[in-house]
């Protein structure tokens, strides 16, 4: 089966779907409803314990970009590069970059690119020159917490227009897509209508050509996901109900019961 090309995104004529997911199971589970599949570094605070995106390694996420790759089949697999394995250098992080299509099978990478400097046009410029596909990524940009924490830019005209501006260089460079984090409707709506290529909101608002989630905040794994949040389910609490009857039955002897157990041989 064919996956989702930058190219059928940008010709879609309804909203886009994307999901940050991590794993191969999971990935299964999403792949053919969802368009995209982002491995996002949010992997980080999600999944492995940490308090932000920063600790995230390459090699955690080429491991996890490999792995939904092997659990899907259709959607688009986007690696969400870790903090500072781009923008150091214009060569490292071209060598980082073509590792998730090469090593994890990626369609994508997606680099943080904040209004303020963090990575260079000329450095996405190069890797869109390159052949690997990109993504970018502005308003919010978590990677940046230990400067400014998280909060909603676009709030006043100067950041809006920079926000804008970041996209439309961005465009240039020549990026397939743009996700929009934590934003005024009223900035999502201006990117959506300042740059060509797909915009792809989180916390956005509705004027934009796509939505992104995490998994587990719509699932409602997460115990304290963000605001712009919706939860379709509440799988953390199935889990806990589930664990809580299974040690119910341990300890009152309920499990393992006659069809969970090995007979020996024989006849008796
Ligand atoms: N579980 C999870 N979901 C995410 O969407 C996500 C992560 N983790 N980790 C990486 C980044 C961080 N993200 C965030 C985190 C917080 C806000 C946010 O707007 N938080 C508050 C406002 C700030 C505050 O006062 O704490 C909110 O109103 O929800 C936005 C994006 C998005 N990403
Ligand atoms: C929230 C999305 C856009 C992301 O960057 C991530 O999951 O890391
Ligand atoms: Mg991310």
């Amino acid at each position: 089966m064919e996956r989702v090309t930058a190219k059928d995104l940008l010709e879609k004529d309804e909203p886009i779907v994307m999901v940050a997911a991590y794993d191969a199971p999971t990935a299964e589970i999403l792949d053919d409803v969802a368009d995209v599949v982002l491995v996002g570094d949010s992997i980080g605070d999600v999944r492995l314990g940490y308090e932000d995106t920063l600790p995230v390694t390459v090699e955690q996420s080429l491991s996890h970009t490999a792995a939904v790759v092997r659990g899907s089949e259709s959607a688009m697999v986007v690696g969400d590069m870790p903090f500072a394995s781009f923008g150091v250098s214009v060569e490292e992080t071209a060598e980082n970059a073509a590792r998730y299509l090469k090593e994890a099978g990626a369609g994508a990478v997606k680099l943080e690119t904040p209004v303020d400097g963090g990575v260079s046009v000329e450095t996405v410029r190069r890797l869109t020159e390159l052949g690997v596909p990109v993504m970018g990524h502005v308003g919010l940009t978590p990677q940046q917490v230990r400067r400014e924490g998280y909060r909603v830019l676009g709030r006043d005209d100067d950041e809006a227009d920079a926000v804008v501006r970041r996209a439309r260089e961005l465009e240039d460079a020549g990026v397939f897509s743009v996700v929009l984090e934590a934003v005024t409707e009223e900035v999502g709506a201006s990117v959506t209508e300042a740059v060509d290529v797909p915009t792809i909101g989180i916390g956005a608002g509705r004027e934009v050509d796509g939505q992104v989630l995490v998994i587990d905040d719509l699932i409602g794994m997460s115990e304290n996901p963000p605001s712009f949040v919706k939860e379709y389910a509440d799988v953390r609490g199935e889990i806990r109900d589930a664990v809580e009857e299974y040690a119910d039955d341990v300890r009152s002897g309920g499990f393992p019961a006659d069809e969970h157990v090995f007979g020996g041989g024989g006849d008796g």
